[in-house]
């Protein structure tokens, strides 16, 4: 092509190969999703989000805790009370969801990025379905017999589990007004 006309644009890489400043490193985008993805949740209590990252580095999938089909607006979010009348017998866990909401053929040797550390619900999705690692931001159930059972099968399964901290700025500015 004949560059003779072509106006000089200036040039933001400087011509360096290094990665630009302030540039989203893949851990905290991936956690930064599952965050986002949380903030889908209807839970007033608790919301938590998951993101699912196969081995090249590509989201599989999202998913946050909400009610089953048919039940969005039926079923309660109250904590306490007739457990009947309760969320826990019901909802579905962001874990639960990410793993349902897959776009591959299955999660085999994926990592899940989850906002709260999973229960032994969800442990046992995460082991059968093959992920080999938890990236977990909260552990505030640390002392509960679910999150206890979960280590304990996620232990057992040798799958790592490890809490996140981030690499770039912990808090992540998203502006989506068009102006
Ligand atoms: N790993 C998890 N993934 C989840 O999606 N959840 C959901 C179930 C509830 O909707 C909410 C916890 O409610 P609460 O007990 O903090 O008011 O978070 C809970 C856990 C904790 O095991
Ligand atoms: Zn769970």
């Amino acid at each position: 092509m004949d560059k003779r006309n072509q106006k000089q644009q200036p040039d933001p890489s400087n011509g360096s190969k290094r990665k630009r400043e302030g540039c989203l490193d893949c851990s905290d985008y991936f956690m930064a999703v599952a965050v986002l993805t949380s903030k889908m949740s209807e839970d007033p209590n608790t919301q938590v989000g998951a993101c699912i990252v196969n081995q090249d580095n590509k989201v599989v999938s999202t998913g946050h805790n909400q009610m089953p089909k048919g039940g969005e607006d039926k079923l309660s979010w109250a904590r306490t009370g007739d457990k009947l009348d309760t969320k826990y017998l019901y909802v579905c866990h962001a874990e639960l969801n990410a793993i349902m909401n897959k776009n591959s053929a299955d999660v085999k040797g994926c990592t899940i990025y989850v906002t709260l550390f999973p229960c032994n619900e969800c442990a046992k999705l995460i082991i059968q379905g093959g992920i080999k690692k938890v990236v977990y931001l909260s552990d505030k159930y640390k002392d509960d017999v679910l999150t206890i059972s979960s280590k304990k099968m996620l232990d057992l399964a040798e799958i790592p589990y490890e809490q996140f901290y981030p690499k770039g700025a912990p808090e992540i500015v998203i502006n989506i007004n068009p102006n």
